[in-house]
Protein backbone atom coordinates (compact mmCIF):
# COMPACT_ATOMS: atom_id res chain seq x y z
CA UNK A 1 0.00 0.00 0.00
CA UNK A 2 1.08 3.28 -1.06
CA UNK A 3 0.77 6.55 1.37
CA UNK A 4 -0.21 9.53 -0.53
CA UNK A 5 3.05 11.49 1.16
CA UNK A 6 5.23 9.07 -1.13
CA UNK A 7 3.45 10.25 -4.11
CA UNK A 8 4.69 13.62 -4.19
CA UNK A 9 1.53 15.40 -3.61
CA UNK A 10 1.73 19.15 -2.13
CA UNK A 11 0.53 20.09 2.12
CA UNK A 12 -2.82 21.50 0.88
CA UNK A 13 -3.99 18.32 -1.25
CA UNK A 14 -2.50 15.94 1.50
CA UNK A 15 -4.56 17.59 4.08
CA UNK A 16 -7.68 17.52 2.01
CA UNK A 17 -6.89 14.12 1.29
CA UNK A 18 -6.51 13.59 5.13
CA UNK A 19 -9.64 15.54 6.13
CA UNK A 20 -11.77 13.40 3.46
CA UNK A 21 -10.37 10.39 5.53
CA UNK A 22 -8.45 8.85 2.87
CA UNK A 23 -5.72 7.07 4.18
CA UNK A 24 -3.54 5.42 1.65
CA UNK A 25 -4.17 5.59 -2.43
CA UNK A 26 -5.60 2.95 -4.45
CA UNK A 27 -3.46 0.80 -6.91
CA UNK A 28 -4.58 2.99 -9.81
CA UNK A 29 -3.69 6.38 -7.64
CA UNK A 30 -0.55 5.09 -6.95
CA UNK A 31 0.52 4.37 -10.40
CA UNK A 32 -1.17 7.71 -12.21
CA UNK A 33 -0.46 10.48 -9.93
CA UNK A 34 3.01 10.99 -10.28
CA UNK A 35 2.67 10.10 -13.90
CA UNK A 36 0.46 12.67 -14.74
CA UNK A 37 2.23 14.91 -12.20
CA UNK A 38 5.09 14.72 -14.48
CA UNK A 39 2.83 16.32 -17.52
CA UNK A 40 2.30 12.94 -19.44
CA UNK A 41 -0.59 11.94 -20.94
CA UNK A 42 -2.11 8.93 -19.42
CA UNK A 43 -5.10 6.15 -20.28
CA UNK A 44 -5.37 4.69 -17.19
CA UNK A 45 -8.04 2.01 -16.26
CA UNK A 46 -9.25 -0.08 -13.08
CA UNK A 47 -12.18 -1.48 -12.02
CA UNK A 48 -14.99 0.22 -10.54
CA UNK A 49 -15.14 1.85 -7.28
CA UNK A 50 -11.24 1.81 -7.27
CA UNK A 51 -10.44 5.85 -7.24
CA UNK A 52 -10.31 6.81 -10.57
CA UNK A 53 -11.91 10.49 -10.06
CA UNK A 54 -8.67 11.61 -7.31
CA UNK A 55 -6.45 9.84 -9.62
CA UNK A 56 -7.06 12.19 -12.25
CA UNK A 57 -8.21 14.64 -9.94
CA UNK A 58 -5.28 15.14 -7.80
CA UNK A 59 -2.85 15.95 -10.60
CA UNK A 60 -5.21 18.11 -12.27
CA UNK A 61 -5.85 20.04 -9.38
CA UNK A 62 -2.02 20.31 -8.93
CA UNK A 63 -1.73 21.90 -11.57
CA UNK A 64 -4.34 24.56 -10.99
CA UNK A 65 -2.87 28.32 -11.02
CA UNK A 66 -5.28 29.98 -8.47
CA UNK A 67 -4.18 33.29 -9.27
CA UNK A 68 -4.73 32.88 -13.01
CA UNK A 69 -8.95 33.36 -13.01
CA UNK A 70 -9.08 31.28 -16.45
CA UNK A 71 -10.52 27.78 -17.06
CA UNK A 72 -6.63 25.64 -16.70
CA UNK A 73 -8.87 21.71 -16.45
CA UNK A 74 -11.49 20.61 -17.84
CA UNK A 75 -13.56 17.22 -16.90
CA UNK A 76 -15.65 15.19 -19.56
CA UNK A 77 -18.12 13.11 -18.74
CA UNK A 78 -21.28 11.05 -19.68
CA UNK A 79 -23.90 12.06 -17.48
CA UNK A 80 -25.34 14.95 -15.92
CA UNK A 81 -25.06 13.00 -12.65
CA UNK A 82 -21.75 12.29 -13.00
CA UNK A 83 -20.34 15.51 -13.53
CA UNK A 84 -21.96 17.11 -10.13
CA UNK A 85 -20.62 13.80 -8.16
CA UNK A 86 -17.01 14.29 -9.78
CA UNK A 87 -17.26 18.59 -9.50
CA UNK A 88 -18.11 17.60 -5.80
CA UNK A 89 -15.39 15.55 -5.51
CA UNK A 90 -12.89 18.17 -7.34
CA UNK A 91 -14.02 20.41 -4.25
CA UNK A 92 -13.36 18.87 -1.55
CA UNK A 93 -9.69 17.77 -2.86
CA UNK A 94 -9.13 20.87 -4.14
CA UNK A 95 -11.05 23.54 -1.74
CA UNK A 96 -7.72 24.43 0.70
CA UNK A 97 -5.94 25.19 -2.26
CA UNK A 98 -8.75 27.14 -3.04
CA UNK A 99 -9.24 26.13 -6.40
CA UNK A 100 -12.74 26.76 -7.94
CA UNK A 101 -14.82 23.63 -9.62
CA UNK A 102 -18.10 24.29 -11.68
CA UNK A 103 -20.52 21.44 -13.21
CA UNK A 104 -21.71 22.45 -15.92
CA UNK A 105 -24.46 19.76 -17.89
CA UNK A 106 -27.68 20.01 -20.02
CA UNK A 107 -31.23 20.42 -18.91
CA UNK A 108 -29.51 23.42 -16.65
CA UNK A 109 -30.67 27.70 -17.80
CA UNK A 110 -28.07 29.22 -19.67
CA UNK A 111 -28.30 31.76 -17.77
CA UNK A 112 -27.61 30.50 -14.56
CA UNK A 113 -24.92 28.50 -16.36
CA UNK A 114 -23.48 32.05 -17.38
CA UNK A 115 -23.95 34.06 -14.39
CA UNK A 116 -21.83 30.64 -12.28
CA UNK A 117 -18.79 31.00 -14.46
CA UNK A 118 -18.62 34.47 -13.74
CA UNK A 119 -17.24 33.07 -10.34
CA UNK A 120 -14.30 32.22 -13.03
CA UNK A 121 -13.58 28.54 -12.15
CA UNK A 122 -10.42 27.19 -12.86
CA UNK A 123 -11.50 23.60 -13.10
CA UNK A 124 -15.06 22.90 -15.53
CA UNK A 125 -16.77 19.49 -15.38
CA UNK A 126 -19.39 19.22 -17.99
CA UNK A 127 -21.70 16.80 -20.17
CA UNK A 128 -20.08 17.35 -23.63
CA UNK A 129 -22.96 19.07 -25.47
CA UNK A 130 -24.02 21.77 -23.08
CA UNK A 131 -19.95 22.09 -23.05
CA UNK A 132 -19.65 22.52 -27.06
CA UNK A 133 -22.71 25.20 -26.90
CA UNK A 134 -20.82 27.61 -24.10
CA UNK A 135 -17.32 26.82 -26.63
CA UNK A 136 -19.55 28.71 -29.35
CA UNK A 137 -21.32 30.98 -27.63
CA UNK A 138 -17.72 32.17 -26.55
CA UNK A 139 -19.17 31.83 -22.87
CA UNK A 140 -16.68 29.17 -21.83
CA UNK A 141 -12.99 29.74 -23.47
CA UNK A 142 -10.50 26.78 -23.83
CA UNK A 143 -7.45 28.69 -24.55
CA UNK A 144 -5.91 28.39 -21.63
CA UNK A 145 -7.05 24.72 -20.70
CA UNK A 146 -4.16 22.62 -19.64
CA UNK A 147 -5.68 19.40 -18.70
CA UNK A 148 -8.34 17.69 -19.95
CA UNK A 149 -9.98 14.79 -18.75
CA UNK A 150 -12.09 11.86 -20.38
CA UNK A 151 -14.06 10.44 -17.27
CA UNK A 152 -15.47 6.56 -18.98
CA UNK A 153 -13.58 7.68 -21.45
CA UNK A 154 -14.75 4.51 -23.71
CA UNK A 155 -17.77 6.00 -23.71
CA UNK A 156 -17.15 9.26 -24.86
CA UNK A 157 -15.12 8.31 -27.61
CA UNK A 158 -17.84 5.90 -28.58
CA UNK A 159 -20.34 6.45 -31.52
CA UNK A 160 -22.61 8.61 -29.36
CA UNK A 161 -20.70 11.11 -28.13
CA UNK A 162 -17.48 11.23 -30.40
CA UNK A 163 -18.20 13.60 -32.34
CA UNK A 164 -18.54 16.25 -29.65
CA UNK A 165 -15.47 15.26 -28.30
CA UNK A 166 -13.70 15.77 -31.09
CA UNK A 167 -14.52 19.19 -31.69
CA UNK A 168 -14.26 19.89 -27.66
CA UNK A 169 -10.95 18.56 -27.70
CA UNK A 170 -10.01 20.95 -31.46
CA UNK A 171 -10.70 24.13 -29.30
CA UNK A 172 -8.06 22.88 -26.62
CA UNK A 173 -4.42 24.23 -27.19
CA UNK A 174 -2.58 21.03 -28.38
CA UNK A 175 0.22 21.31 -25.59
CA UNK A 176 -2.50 20.29 -23.34
CA UNK A 177 -2.17 16.97 -21.21
CA UNK A 178 -4.83 14.78 -21.77
CA UNK A 179 -6.17 12.20 -19.39
CA UNK A 180 -8.55 9.18 -20.30
CA UNK A 181 -10.10 7.19 -17.53
CA UNK A 182 -12.80 3.66 -17.12
CA UNK A 183 -13.11 0.67 -16.12
CA UNK A 184 -13.51 -0.83 -19.57
CA UNK A 185 -11.27 -0.18 -22.26
CA UNK A 186 -11.96 -1.86 -25.58
CA UNK A 187 -9.22 -2.10 -27.75
CA UNK A 188 -10.26 0.00 -30.62
CA UNK A 189 -11.48 2.62 -28.49
CA UNK A 190 -7.78 2.50 -27.04
CA UNK A 191 -6.48 3.20 -30.78
CA UNK A 192 -8.80 6.12 -31.07
CA UNK A 193 -7.85 7.18 -27.74
CA UNK A 194 -4.29 7.54 -28.75
CA UNK A 195 -4.46 9.30 -32.12
CA UNK A 196 -6.03 11.98 -29.80
CA UNK A 197 -2.96 11.88 -27.22
CA UNK A 198 0.74 12.34 -27.09
CA UNK A 199 2.51 8.90 -26.28
CA UNK A 200 0.38 8.27 -23.55
CA UNK A 201 1.32 6.05 -20.73
CA UNK A 202 -1.18 3.13 -20.69
CA UNK A 203 -1.77 2.14 -16.50
CA UNK A 204 -4.10 -1.07 -17.00
CA UNK A 205 -4.04 -2.45 -12.64
CA UNK A 206 -3.65 -5.89 -12.88
CA UNK A 207 -6.51 -7.98 -11.70
CA UNK A 208 -7.55 -11.28 -12.86
CA UNK A 209 -11.25 -9.95 -13.62
CA UNK A 210 -12.61 -6.96 -15.42
CA UNK A 211 -15.40 -7.21 -12.78
CA UNK A 212 -14.92 -6.63 -8.75
CA UNK A 213 -14.15 -9.75 -7.22
CA UNK A 214 -16.15 -8.72 -3.92
CA UNK A 215 -19.42 -8.85 -5.50
CA UNK A 216 -20.98 -12.09 -5.80
CA UNK A 217 -22.83 -12.46 -9.57
CA UNK A 218 -25.59 -14.18 -9.91
CA UNK A 219 -28.20 -15.32 -12.71
CA UNK A 220 -31.40 -16.09 -12.63
CA UNK A 221 -33.03 -17.87 -15.50
CA UNK A 222 -36.75 -17.07 -16.37
CA UNK A 223 -39.18 -15.91 -19.46
CA UNK A 224 -39.75 -12.93 -19.87
CA UNK A 225 -42.90 -13.24 -18.10
CA UNK A 226 -41.95 -14.06 -14.88
CA UNK A 227 -39.40 -11.39 -14.25
CA UNK A 228 -41.52 -9.08 -12.15
CA UNK A 229 -42.62 -11.45 -9.77
CA UNK A 230 -39.12 -12.76 -9.09
CA UNK A 231 -37.75 -9.30 -8.78
CA UNK A 232 -40.23 -8.69 -5.49
CA UNK A 233 -39.61 -12.10 -4.50
CA UNK A 234 -35.90 -11.89 -4.35
CA UNK A 235 -36.42 -8.38 -2.25
CA UNK A 236 -38.76 -9.50 -0.10
CA UNK A 237 -35.81 -12.43 0.85
CA UNK A 238 -32.76 -10.73 0.76
CA UNK A 239 -33.99 -7.13 2.31
CA UNK A 240 -31.44 -5.03 0.54
CA UNK A 241 -30.54 -1.69 1.96
CA UNK A 242 -30.53 0.41 -1.40
CA UNK A 243 -31.00 -1.48 -4.79
CA UNK A 244 -30.58 -0.59 -8.34
CA UNK A 245 -32.51 -2.20 -11.11
CA UNK A 246 -31.50 -1.82 -14.96
CA UNK A 247 -33.93 -1.94 -17.37
CA UNK A 248 -32.76 -1.39 -21.13
CA UNK A 249 -36.02 0.94 -21.86
CA UNK A 250 -37.31 3.77 -20.19
CA UNK A 251 -40.92 2.54 -20.78
CA UNK A 252 -40.09 -0.52 -19.18
CA UNK A 253 -38.06 1.16 -16.46
CA UNK A 254 -41.56 4.04 -15.71
CA UNK A 255 -43.42 0.31 -15.32
CA UNK A 256 -41.16 -1.62 -13.16
CA UNK A 257 -40.99 1.58 -10.66
CA UNK A 258 -44.76 1.76 -10.69
CA UNK A 259 -44.99 -1.66 -10.33
CA UNK A 260 -43.27 -1.86 -7.23
CA UNK A 261 -44.88 1.10 -5.81
CA UNK A 262 -47.71 -0.59 -5.86
CA UNK A 263 -46.89 -3.81 -3.97
CA UNK A 264 -45.58 -1.48 -1.86
CA UNK A 265 -42.02 -1.20 -2.05
CA UNK A 266 -40.61 2.59 -1.88
CA UNK A 267 -39.13 2.89 -5.59
CA UNK A 268 -38.85 5.13 -8.23
CA UNK A 269 -37.28 5.38 -12.10
CA UNK A 270 -34.65 7.41 -13.72
CA UNK A 271 -34.15 8.29 -17.08
CA UNK A 272 -32.70 10.72 -19.80
CA UNK A 273 -36.56 11.70 -20.38
CA UNK A 274 -37.42 13.08 -17.18
CA UNK A 275 -36.76 16.79 -16.65
CA UNK A 276 -33.72 17.87 -15.05
CA UNK A 277 -35.34 18.69 -12.20
CA UNK A 278 -36.92 15.17 -11.15
CA UNK A 279 -33.89 13.36 -12.35
CA UNK A 280 -32.01 15.15 -9.36
CA UNK A 281 -34.73 14.72 -7.07
CA UNK A 282 -34.92 10.86 -7.67
CA UNK A 283 -31.31 10.76 -7.41
CA UNK A 284 -31.27 12.90 -3.95
CA UNK A 285 -34.05 10.49 -2.71
CA UNK A 286 -32.44 7.42 -2.91
CA UNK A 287 -28.96 8.82 -1.48
CA UNK A 288 -31.06 9.74 1.28
CA UNK A 289 -32.64 6.46 1.53
CA UNK A 290 -35.73 8.02 1.38
CA UNK A 291 -36.34 5.67 -1.64
CA UNK A 292 -34.89 1.95 -1.29
CA UNK A 293 -35.20 0.85 -5.10
CA UNK A 294 -33.91 2.75 -7.82
CA UNK A 295 -34.60 1.53 -11.36
CA UNK A 296 -32.07 3.13 -14.07
CA UNK A 297 -31.33 3.14 -18.00
CA UNK A 298 -27.66 3.32 -18.51
CA UNK A 299 -27.99 6.50 -17.62
CA UNK A 300 -27.41 5.36 -14.36
CA UNK A 301 -24.65 2.74 -15.10
CA UNK A 302 -21.25 4.85 -14.98
CA UNK A 303 -19.62 5.87 -12.51
CA UNK A 304 -21.72 6.98 -9.95
CA UNK A 305 -20.84 6.26 -6.48
CA UNK A 306 -23.55 5.65 -3.92
CA UNK A 307 -22.91 4.67 -0.70
CA UNK A 308 -25.21 1.59 0.69
CA UNK A 309 -26.15 0.06 -3.11
CA UNK A 310 -25.83 -3.34 -1.81
CA UNK A 311 -27.86 -5.22 -4.72
CA UNK A 312 -27.97 -4.61 -8.09
CA UNK A 313 -30.31 -6.29 -10.41
CA UNK A 314 -30.36 -6.44 -14.08
CA UNK A 315 -33.93 -6.83 -14.64
CA UNK A 316 -32.96 -7.00 -19.01
CA UNK A 317 -29.50 -7.85 -19.41
CA UNK A 318 -27.78 -5.24 -21.13
CA UNK A 319 -26.90 -5.46 -25.13
CA UNK A 320 -23.56 -4.14 -24.21
CA UNK A 321 -21.36 -6.52 -21.98
CA UNK A 322 -18.82 -3.69 -21.19
CA UNK A 323 -22.06 -1.96 -19.83
CA UNK A 324 -22.79 -4.53 -16.89
CA UNK A 325 -19.39 -4.19 -15.40
CA UNK A 326 -20.67 -0.78 -15.25
CA UNK A 327 -24.14 -1.34 -13.60
CA UNK A 328 -22.59 -4.33 -11.61
CA UNK A 329 -19.77 -1.54 -10.09
CA UNK A 330 -22.59 0.60 -9.02
CA UNK A 331 -22.45 -2.43 -6.10
CA UNK A 332 -18.86 -3.25 -3.97
CA UNK A 333 -17.54 0.26 -3.85
CA UNK A 334 -14.31 0.93 -2.21
CA UNK A 335 -13.94 -2.54 -0.51
CA UNK A 336 -17.45 -3.04 0.70
CA UNK A 337 -19.03 -6.11 -1.05
CA UNK A 338 -22.19 -6.21 -3.11
CA UNK A 339 -24.83 -8.75 -4.95
CA UNK A 340 -25.75 -8.50 -8.69
CA UNK A 341 -28.13 -10.76 -9.90
CA UNK A 342 -28.50 -10.83 -13.43
CA UNK A 343 -32.34 -12.37 -14.98
CA UNK A 344 -31.85 -14.01 -18.36
CA UNK A 345 -34.17 -15.48 -20.41
CA UNK A 346 -33.75 -18.72 -22.25
CA UNK A 347 -33.20 -16.86 -25.35
CA UNK A 348 -30.21 -14.60 -23.65
CA UNK A 349 -27.75 -17.48 -22.58
CA UNK A 350 -25.13 -16.86 -25.38
CA UNK A 351 -25.34 -13.29 -24.50
CA UNK A 352 -24.76 -14.73 -21.16
CA UNK A 353 -21.17 -16.46 -22.08
CA UNK A 354 -20.43 -13.12 -23.86
CA UNK A 355 -20.50 -10.99 -21.25
CA UNK A 356 -18.28 -13.33 -18.77
CA UNK A 357 -15.72 -13.63 -21.61
CA UNK A 358 -15.32 -10.15 -21.53
CA UNK A 359 -15.63 -10.02 -17.66
CA UNK A 360 -13.57 -13.14 -17.36
CA UNK A 361 -15.53 -13.87 -14.21
CA UNK A 362 -18.55 -16.33 -13.92
CA UNK A 363 -22.08 -15.84 -13.01
CA UNK A 364 -23.19 -18.39 -10.55
CA UNK A 365 -26.96 -19.91 -11.46
CA UNK A 366 -29.47 -18.96 -9.13
CA UNK A 367 -33.01 -20.23 -8.63
CA UNK A 368 -35.81 -18.21 -8.87
CA UNK A 369 -37.07 -17.46 -5.36
CA UNK A 370 -40.68 -18.50 -4.99
CA UNK A 371 -43.29 -16.94 -3.24
CA UNK A 372 -43.30 -18.72 -0.19
CA UNK A 373 -39.78 -18.18 0.27
CA UNK A 374 -40.62 -14.71 -0.22
CA UNK A 375 -43.11 -14.40 2.61
CA UNK A 376 -40.41 -16.70 4.79
CA UNK A 377 -37.97 -13.97 3.70
CA UNK A 378 -40.68 -11.22 5.29
CA UNK A 379 -41.20 -13.20 8.15
CA UNK A 380 -37.26 -13.51 9.18
CA UNK A 381 -37.16 -10.26 8.53
CA UNK A 382 -39.78 -9.46 12.03
CA UNK A 383 -37.77 -11.90 13.59
CA UNK A 384 -34.62 -10.37 13.26
CA UNK A 385 -36.47 -7.23 14.67
CA UNK A 386 -38.11 -8.52 17.40
CA UNK A 387 -34.89 -10.14 18.56
CA UNK A 388 -33.38 -6.94 18.75
CA UNK A 389 -36.13 -5.96 20.28
CA UNK A 390 -35.18 -8.45 23.06
CA UNK A 391 -31.36 -7.40 23.24
CA UNK A 392 -31.92 -3.71 23.05
CA UNK A 393 -35.31 -2.86 24.85
CA UNK A 394 -36.14 -2.99 28.57
CA UNK A 395 -39.74 -4.83 28.45
CA UNK A 396 -40.49 -5.26 31.98
CA UNK A 397 -43.70 -3.18 31.22
CA UNK A 398 -44.75 -6.12 29.00
CA UNK A 399 -44.46 -8.28 30.96
CA UNK A 400 -47.69 -8.90 32.52
CA UNK A 401 -49.20 -8.83 29.65
CA UNK A 402 -47.20 -11.86 27.75
CA UNK A 403 -47.94 -13.99 30.75
CA UNK A 404 -51.32 -13.41 30.49
CA UNK A 405 -51.65 -14.25 27.04
CA UNK A 406 -49.85 -17.06 28.06
CA UNK A 407 -52.21 -18.31 30.25
CA UNK A 408 -54.70 -18.98 27.97
CA UNK A 409 -52.54 -19.47 24.74
CA UNK A 410 -49.59 -21.48 23.72
CA UNK A 411 -46.63 -19.87 23.08
CA UNK A 412 -46.19 -20.51 19.58
CA UNK A 413 -49.57 -19.11 18.41
CA UNK A 414 -48.98 -16.12 20.48
CA UNK A 415 -45.77 -15.43 18.58
CA UNK A 416 -47.36 -16.63 15.74
CA UNK A 417 -50.18 -14.07 15.71
CA UNK A 418 -47.44 -11.10 16.75
CA UNK A 419 -45.34 -12.23 13.66
CA UNK A 420 -48.60 -11.80 11.87
CA UNK A 421 -49.11 -8.12 12.95
CA UNK A 422 -45.71 -6.61 12.39
CA UNK A 423 -44.90 -8.60 9.47
CA UNK A 424 -46.04 -6.10 6.56
CA UNK A 425 -47.24 -9.10 4.34
CA UNK A 426 -47.09 -7.89 0.42
CA UNK A 427 -49.61 -7.38 -1.77
CA UNK A 428 -49.65 -9.46 -4.72
CA UNK A 429 -51.45 -6.91 -7.31
CA UNK A 430 -50.66 -8.42 -10.32
CA UNK A 431 -48.05 -6.16 -12.62
CA UNK A 432 -47.44 -6.39 -16.47
CA UNK A 433 -44.22 -5.03 -17.96
CA UNK A 434 -44.50 -4.55 -21.69
CA UNK A 435 -42.54 -7.11 -23.29
CA UNK A 436 -39.04 -6.57 -24.89
CA UNK A 437 -37.17 -8.49 -27.65
CA UNK A 438 -34.39 -10.82 -26.17
CA UNK A 439 -30.37 -9.25 -26.66
CA UNK A 440 -28.79 -11.55 -29.38
CA UNK A 441 -25.30 -11.79 -29.58
CA UNK A 442 -25.57 -11.18 -33.61
CA UNK A 443 -27.26 -7.29 -32.39
CA UNK A 444 -24.10 -6.75 -29.94
CA UNK A 445 -21.61 -7.16 -32.92
CA UNK A 446 -23.41 -4.52 -34.78
CA UNK A 447 -21.60 -2.04 -32.51
CA UNK A 448 -21.93 1.33 -35.06
CA UNK A 449 -25.37 1.28 -35.03
CA UNK A 450 -26.23 0.07 -31.62
CA UNK A 451 -23.98 2.78 -30.16
CA UNK A 452 -26.30 5.91 -31.47
CA UNK A 453 -29.80 3.85 -30.95
CA UNK A 454 -28.47 3.54 -27.48
CA UNK A 455 -27.53 6.74 -26.41
CA UNK A 456 -31.32 7.83 -27.10
CA UNK A 457 -32.75 5.10 -25.51
CA UNK A 458 -30.72 6.15 -22.00
CA UNK A 459 -29.85 9.29 -22.39
CA UNK A 460 -33.05 10.79 -23.80
CA UNK A 461 -34.40 12.36 -26.76
CA UNK A 462 -33.30 15.54 -25.94
CA UNK A 463 -29.56 15.22 -25.20
CA UNK A 464 -27.57 18.11 -26.51
CA UNK A 465 -30.64 19.33 -28.59
CA UNK A 466 -32.09 21.84 -26.14
CA UNK A 467 -33.07 25.50 -26.61
CA UNK A 468 -30.32 27.63 -28.14
CA UNK A 469 -28.09 24.39 -28.68
CA UNK A 470 -25.80 25.75 -31.99
CA UNK A 471 -27.74 23.60 -35.21
CA UNK A 472 -24.74 23.86 -37.58
CA UNK A 473 -22.69 20.71 -36.70
CA UNK A 474 -20.45 19.81 -39.24
CA UNK A 475 -21.66 16.49 -38.93
CA UNK A 476 -25.06 17.17 -39.47
CA UNK A 477 -23.87 19.56 -42.66
CA UNK A 478 -21.81 16.44 -43.33
CA UNK A 479 -24.88 14.13 -43.20
CA UNK A 480 -26.97 16.44 -45.13
CA UNK A 481 -24.76 16.45 -47.92
CA UNK A 482 -24.50 13.34 -48.23
CA UNK A 483 -28.22 12.92 -48.78
CA UNK A 484 -28.38 15.26 -51.21
CA UNK A 485 -25.64 13.56 -53.22
CA UNK A 486 -27.60 10.49 -53.03
CA UNK A 487 -30.75 12.01 -54.23
CA UNK A 488 -29.03 13.56 -57.38
N1 LIG B 1 -7.59 6.39 -1.48
C1 LIG B 1 -8.85 6.20 -1.10
N2 LIG B 1 -9.15 5.73 0.12
C2 LIG B 1 -10.45 5.55 0.49
N3 LIG B 1 -11.51 5.81 -0.28
C3 LIG B 1 -11.27 6.28 -1.52
C4 LIG B 1 -9.94 6.51 -1.99
N4 LIG B 1 -10.02 6.98 -3.26
C5 LIG B 1 -11.33 7.06 -3.55
N5 LIG B 1 -12.10 6.65 -2.53
C6 LIG B 1 -13.57 6.58 -2.48
O1 LIG B 1 -13.95 5.41 -3.20
C7 LIG B 1 -15.19 5.60 -3.85
C8 LIG B 1 -15.07 5.25 -5.34
O2 LIG B 1 -14.26 6.18 -6.00
P1 LIG B 1 -14.53 6.65 -7.50
O3 LIG B 1 -15.94 7.08 -7.67
O4 LIG B 1 -13.46 7.61 -7.86
O5 LIG B 1 -14.32 5.25 -8.27
P2 LIG B 1 -14.10 4.98 -9.83
O6 LIG B 1 -12.89 4.16 -9.94
O7 LIG B 1 -14.16 6.25 -10.58
O8 LIG B 1 -15.37 4.06 -10.17
P3 LIG B 1 -16.25 3.98 -11.52
O9 LIG B 1 -15.47 3.12 -12.48
O10 LIG B 1 -17.51 3.32 -11.09
O11 LIG B 1 -16.43 5.36 -12.01
C9 LIG B 1 -15.58 7.04 -3.62
O12 LIG B 1 -16.52 7.10 -2.57
C10 LIG B 1 -14.29 7.70 -3.20
O13 LIG B 1 -14.51 8.82 -2.40
MG1 LIG C 1 -15.44 7.07 -11.92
Amino acid sequence: MTKFNELGISTPILKALERVGFEEATPIQAETIPSAMEGNDVIGQAQTGTGKTAAFGIPMIEKMNTKDKSIQGLVIAPTRELAIQVAEELNRLGKIKGVRVLPIFGGQHMGRQIRALKNRPQIVVATPGRLLDHIRRRTIRTQDVQVAVLDEADEMLNMGFIDDIRDILKSIPEERQTLLFSATMPKEIRDIATNMMKQPKEVKIKAKELTVENIDQYFIEIPERHKFDTLTNHLDIHDPDLAIVFSRTKKRVDEIAEGLQARGFRSEGIHGDLTQGKRMSVLNKFKNGRIDVLVATDVAARGLDISGVTHVYNFDIPQDPESYVHRIGRTGRAGRTGEAISFITPRETAHLKLIEQLTKSKMKRMAPPTQQEAVRGKQQATAEKIVQHIQKDDLTSYRETAVELLEEHDSVTVIAASLKMLTKERNSVPVRISSIAPVSVKKAENMHDKKRRNNKRFYGKGRGKGKGRYKGTRNRKDNFKKRRNRGK
